[in-house]
């Protein structure tokens, strides 16, 4: 079964939908400039909400150490995405001192990109192969050339984002057979606004696909 992240939730009725809808995992962004923020406090609570009916997934851009550990601290959640410029050497330093799962978006712009993610091999638990960054790192719904993706020999687990929609994202699956696949603005109503059903009928899209 592919694993399915919602990622930008800001609120209870949002995270209870993306778990009755068959998600594995919930995105909450702590960037201040992004429409889908939430401060530490109220990612705590999410975090709390959410519990162990699903994985709850925080996502920092280029945030500095007191930053990172703070919002670790407050935040308790399994895994951690890094969604800037972080170094492989910083991946490691995070994971060898929380023991969290790490994950590091790398925005996809060409073949050569592919071959410098490689650096996160031993860094990160998934790369999350994301359209490039434009006014924002991610969450922007730009998607990128699945091609690139499909005849790659991954060496670590990885996940597909970037502008997918209850629509496309079965045609995604079967261009690049990620093995999770992840949204933001594609369930939404408006930038930050999650539409229930659009998350459900992603999630739907998605449990079609592994039929088949
Ligand atoms: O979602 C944001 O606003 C965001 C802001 C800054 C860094 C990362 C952000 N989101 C990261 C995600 O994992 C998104 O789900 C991913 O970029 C896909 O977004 P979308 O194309 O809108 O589905």
């Amino acid at each position: 079964m592919k694993n399915i992240k919602i990622c930008g939730l800001s609120t209870e009725a949002a995270i209870d939908t993306a778990i009755d809808a068959g998600a594995t995992h919930i995105g909450l962004v702590h960037f201040p400039k992004s429409p889908r923020h939430v401060s530490l406090e109220r990612a705590a609570e999410l975090r709390r909400y959410a519990a162990d009916r699903i994985k709850t997934v925080l996502l920092l851009v280029n945030a500095d150490a007191h930053l990172t550990g703070l919002a670790i601290t407050k935040v308790k959640p399994d895994i951690i995405q890094f969604h800037g410029s972080e170094t492989p050497a910083w991946l490691r330093a995070i994971r060898d001192k929380t023991r969290l799962g790490v994950w590091k978006a790398v925005g996809l712009r060409d073949a050569g990109t592919l071959e410098r993610s490689a650096r996160y091999h031993d860094a990160a638990d998934l790369l999350l192969f994301d359209a490039p960054a434009k006014a924002l790192p991610g969450g922007t719904g730009a998607s990128f050339d699945w091609s690139l993706l499909a005849d790659h020999q991954h060496k670590v687990d990885w996940g597909l984002a970037g502008g997918l929609t209850p629509d496309t994202v079965g045609e995604a699956l079967a261009a690049t057979n990620a093995s999770l696949v992840d949204v933001s603005s594609g369930v939404e109503s408006a930038p930050g606004v999650k539409d229930m059903d659009k998350i459900r009928a992603f999630c739907q899209a998605v449990r079609e696909f592994d039929r088949h």
